[in-house]
């Protein structure tokens, strides 16, 4: 994505994950040698993309055309908006696409069918479910092709979310299910600390001290994670001492039902994604 051939890429809807991807590239040196079109609807959030290097933000508030405008010039575009406002924007920008020009769904629930139900027969669907991690590189994006993406327009859509982490090809039947780990998962980190920080506080520590319990644990343990080679499981048993203190701690957590409650959260967050798919 630094060559000067890199294909020329819009982002329609730059929000929290429209943004997230685009600093991520941004803090690559990708929008250096190949500049990118970031759109919204207000001028402060064009004006804050604007002055990241690379990006031209449009604010279609200012320019009703900003949309139809970007998308005329991109290889590929990002849709970035709230999947209820997808087919809108999907019809808005249809006659204005390039011939063979990739469009790329970053919306929850929004299937491919829609997509290309909407968009003409020139345009390439690409369905993906990234996550915000993107801002620092650690994106983990899930990516699915429609019926006319070719292994070129799949390695090209990978090459971008590539620059912001990993990705995963997947059908696009899994999308959901990889939507309720990964694409939401961040979320539940955060639920995560933000409970082992209410905790701290309940135990009589500063919010500044909290935060630096807290924090530094889950960051030590995620990086000694990814630098050792025992599995999670083994890393629980070397801090759980028999008949020791994380003992009784995780039996507690064993007793509310840990394993039970992320298999009924991911339902749930897969349900809604069903419903979103139902256009509610
Ligand atoms: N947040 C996340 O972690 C993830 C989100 N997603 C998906 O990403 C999509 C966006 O979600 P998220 O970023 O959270 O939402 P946000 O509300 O943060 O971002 C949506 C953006 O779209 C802009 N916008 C609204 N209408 C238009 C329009 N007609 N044309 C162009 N831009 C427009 C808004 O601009 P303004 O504010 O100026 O109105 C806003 O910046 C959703 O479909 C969601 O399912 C996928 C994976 C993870
Ligand atoms: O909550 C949502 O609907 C989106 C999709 C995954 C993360 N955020």
């Amino acid at each position: 994505m630094t060559s000067t051939n890199a294909p020329s890429i819009a982002f329609l809807g730059t929000g929290s994950m429209g943004g997230a991807i685009l600093s991520g590239l941004v803090a690559s040196g990708a929008t250096a040698t190949s500049p990118v079109i970031a759109t919204n609807r207000t001028p402060e959030k064009a004006a804050a993309l604007s002055k990241l290097e690379g990006v031209t933000g449009v604010a279609l508030n200012e320019n009703p055309e900003g949309n139809r405008e970007a998308a005329a010039g991109a290889d590929i575009i990002l849709i970035g908006v709230k999947p209820g406002m997808v087919p809108d924007l999907l019809a808005e920008i249809a006659p204005a696409l390039k011939p063979g020009a990739i469009v790329v769904s970053l919306a929850a629930g929004v299937t491919i069918a829609t997509f290309e139900s909407i968009l003409p027969d020139t345009a390439i669907v690409v369905r993906s479910m990234p996550n915000t991690p993107a801002v620092v590189g650690r994106a983990v994006t899930g990516i699915a092709p429609g019926t006319r993406a070719d292994a070129a327009a799949m390695a090209a859509v990978r090459a971008v979310f590539e620059t912001v982490g990993e990705v995963l090809e997947v059908a696009e039947d899994r999308i959901d299910a990889l939507s309720t780990i990964s694409g939401s998962g961040p979320a539940y980190v955060f639920a995560l600390i933000e409970a082992l920080t209410a905790a701290a506080i309940e135990k009589g520590f500063s919010p500044e001290e909290a935060d630096l319990l807290v924090q530094g644990t889950f960051r030590g343990a995620t990086e000694l994670l990814a630098a050792s080679d025992q599995t999670p499981t083994q890393l629980r048993i070397n801090v759980t001492s028999p008949k020791g203190t994380t003992e009784r701690a995780l039996a507690v957590m064993s007793d509310a039902g840990l394993d039970q409650m992320f298999i009924r959260a991911t339902d749930a967050a897969l349900a809604r994604a069903k419903e979103l798919a139902a256009g509610s």
